[in-house]
């Protein structure tokens, strides 16, 4: 049994030596070209050799380069923080921690009306002054300040990273390159006031003369998720859901077709609005989606020019490829090349969508609420700077600790799609394994983002971050509630029942619990092991007045500033995504082969290794491969 192995069709076939043998004792698909059949033909087991010279492992992605004395990593600042680590840190308890008063009353900050309070993190106030220091050293203000001025700052794109000019406030002046972007933002921005107020009026109607109730956008990764977070922020917001009446507001964002038919399937086309939304608008889902439901529109009303014109508006910086896809300019709302997709939500990426839905103003305040952030994080000291301190303690707790996970958990479903943004904003920026000079860092960085709203959390994936791995959490509370509500008998209301959670999570991490504490409640001694919580598990809480479209805003900048912050801590591009090119490239190879074995029965190319082929072959032909028994290796 020593001489099985899967190397007769697997990638690693490629290093055997070519001598060796291997047997497939069925196989029902066609052996690629570059095994030779060397049994007896058409007899059982067949008997399978390497034909060709086995190629050296050139596919291998080049060797790593040397790691610089460039990186922050071999800086004084670095090492103090290393020390500090092994001598303070890593023999100290967060219960311990938290039990020193002064210390827990230092780690707090505010800023319009967002407390945030990080004395459960592992860390001290010597501990922050060590991460101060390391920010100057990497230069953290002087990065800070030239993303403000417009500097190309995103250098592998030769691009400015001017997200926080989308809500700078109207009259403001920015120039960049001779131009001042406020205007432009502004302009705009006026227009989709202009527009959204006509559809929502009646004034703009269908082709068919019906008011407009409905909009699809359709778009993206960040084209999407973050109109979707403040969308389902905004649903059960008060004064936003009034201003919404009887709208419909969905995102068709997957190419899969069940996607299209769970948005279209009860609304009526000619009363909707279909909004493609793509800053490069080349995305292939996107493009698809919006053939998809051009369609849907013309099979509905016609194929007349006033089906498109209608119906269909655009959000991109690609006037071109609006243009050819026949919507006309006067119904595209452009954005510049200086937004990153992952930071568009402020263009009119967010404000087309959420305008429709919810009106001009509530758009406005958002813009407001994330204004106010940038503010605060462009001028207020390192000390009392909630996205600073918050970035920095994310190196921290990736770069010295070791968590390269996090969660986030805000405490209102309202914001049950705010996980899934941050993950695009962090993960996308910082998803990076060279500095912005090219080396190749030698420290941890990126963190691996998760979350769901709580109470839902501790009901699943709690128990691990309790007594499995330390995730380090953010929690995200409101002080009142989007619906209030009092159950006669109840101690609480049922805001103070989710809130009561909200409070209690973030010390049973940081405490946990002794084995003395379980003895003292009578558990047995079997037991005891089992009960016990380790504790010493870090995490913040951010406390907030109420979820609506300004504190929504808020949020959005402290942790789009956050990412920046870790970034230009570990000097990498957070504002580049090359990651996510190669497999879009593969995917049009792949199409390709679709399309010509579909509709005109070509073979499956040799040039696709034999795990892809085989399962291509299973997908286009139905062919069932060799498996595991099947392959015997003869020495
Ligand atoms: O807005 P676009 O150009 O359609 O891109 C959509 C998304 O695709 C990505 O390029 C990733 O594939 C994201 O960065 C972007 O947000």
């Amino acid at each position: 049994m020593a001489d099985m192995a899967f190397v007769g069709l697997a990638p690693a076939a490629r290093q055997l030596p070519q001598t060796r043998r291997v047997r497939c004792t069925s196989s029902s698909r066609p052996l690629p070209r570059r095994w030779a059949v060397a049994g007896p033909a058409g007899g059982a087991p067949l008997r399978m050799v390497a034909a060709e010279p086995v190629p050296s492992d050139s596919s291998s992605p080049n060797p790593p380069t040397p790691p610089s004395t460039r990186l922050i990593s071999h800086t004084p600042e670095w090492a103090a923080l290393l020390a500090h680590k092994r001598d303070v840190i890593d023999p100290s308890h967060l219960r311990d921690l938290l039990a020193d008063e002064p210390r827990t009353m230092a780690l707090y900050a505010e800023h319009d009306g967002v407390s945030l309070d990080y004395a459960r993190q592992r860390v001290t106030i010597d501990t922050m002054r060590l991460l101060f220091d390391l920010a100057k050293a990497a230069n953290l203000p002087g990065k800070m300040a030239a993303m403000a001025r417009g500097d190309r700052i995103n250098s592998t794109e030769d691009r400015a990273v001017l997200h926080m000019a989308l809500r700078a406030a109207k009259g403001d002046t920015l120039m960049v390159d001779g131009v001042n972007v406020n205007a432009d933002v502004w302009g705009v921005l006026d227009r989709i006031r202009t527009f959204t107020d006509r559809v929502r009026s009646g004034e703009h109607r269908g082709a068919t003369g019906k008011v407009i109730k409905n909009v699809i956008a359709v778009g993206i990764g960040g084209s999407y998720l973050g109109p979707d977070f403040v969308h389902e922020a905004l649903k059960t917001d008060r004064d936003a859901s009034k201003a919404a009446g009887n709208r419909t507001l969905r995102f068709l964002s997957n190419v899969d077709p069940v996607d299209v038919l769970r948005n279209t399937r009860d609304l009526d086309p000619e009363e909707t609005v279909v909004v493609v939304i793509s800053k490069t608008f080349t995305t292939r889902e996107t493009k698809v989606n919006a053939k998809t439901l051009r369609d849907w529109l013309r099979n509905s009303m016609g194929r007349a020019p006033e089906v498109v014109a209608q119906h269909m508006v655009a959000c991109s910086t690609n006037m071109e490829g609006t243009s050819e896809f026949g919507i006309s300019p006067e119904n595209v709302f452009p954005f510049w090349d200086w937004v990153g997709g992952r930071f568009s939500v402020c263009s009119s990426v967010g404000a087309l969508p959420i305008a429709l839905q919810y009106g001009f103003d509530s758009f406005e305040r958002f813009l407001e609420g994330a204004r106010s952030m940038d503010q605060h994080w462009q001028t207020a000291s390192m000390e009392r700077n909630l996205p600073i301190l918050m970035g920095l303690l994310g190196v921290w707790n990736m770069s010295f600790l070791g968590y390269s996970t996090r969660a986030l958990h805000p405490y209102t479903e309202a914001l049950l799609k705010f996980p899934a943004h941050v993950q695009q904003v962090d993960m996308e920026s910082n998803g990076k394994h060279v500095t912005l000079d090219g080396d190749l860092v030698d420290y941890p960085v990126g963190e691996v983002d998760f979350g769901e709203p709580g109470t839902n959390g501790q009901h699943s994936f709690f128990q691990l971050l309790h007594m499995g791995q330390t995730v380090p959490c953010d929690f995200i509370g409101f002080m009142e509630s989007q619906n209030p509500i009092c159950e006669e008998g109840e101690p609480v209301s049922n805001h103070d029942e989710l809130v009561a959670n909200f409070f209690a999570q973030p010390d049973a991490l940081a405490n946990g619990k002794t084995a003395e504490e379980c003895r003292a409640e009578g558990r047995s001694e079997e037991l005891i092991p089992h009960v016990t919580f380790l504790g010493n598990r870090p995490s913040v809480s951010l406390l907030l007045p109420i979820c609506n479209a300004y504190s929504c805003g808020q949020l959005l900048a402290l942790y789009e500033h956050r990412t920046a912050v870790e970034g230009f801590i570990w000097n990498i591009n957070s504002f580049d995504q090359w990651g996510v090119e190669l497999g879009k490239v593969l995917a049009i190879k792949v199409r390709q082969q679709i399309n010509q074995t579909r509709y005109h029965n070509r073979p499956i190319k040799e040039s696709f290794n034999v795990s892809t082929a085989r399962l291509l072959d299973r997908f286009l032909n139905g062919s069932v491969g060799c498996a595991f028994e099947d392959i015997v290796v003869d020495e």
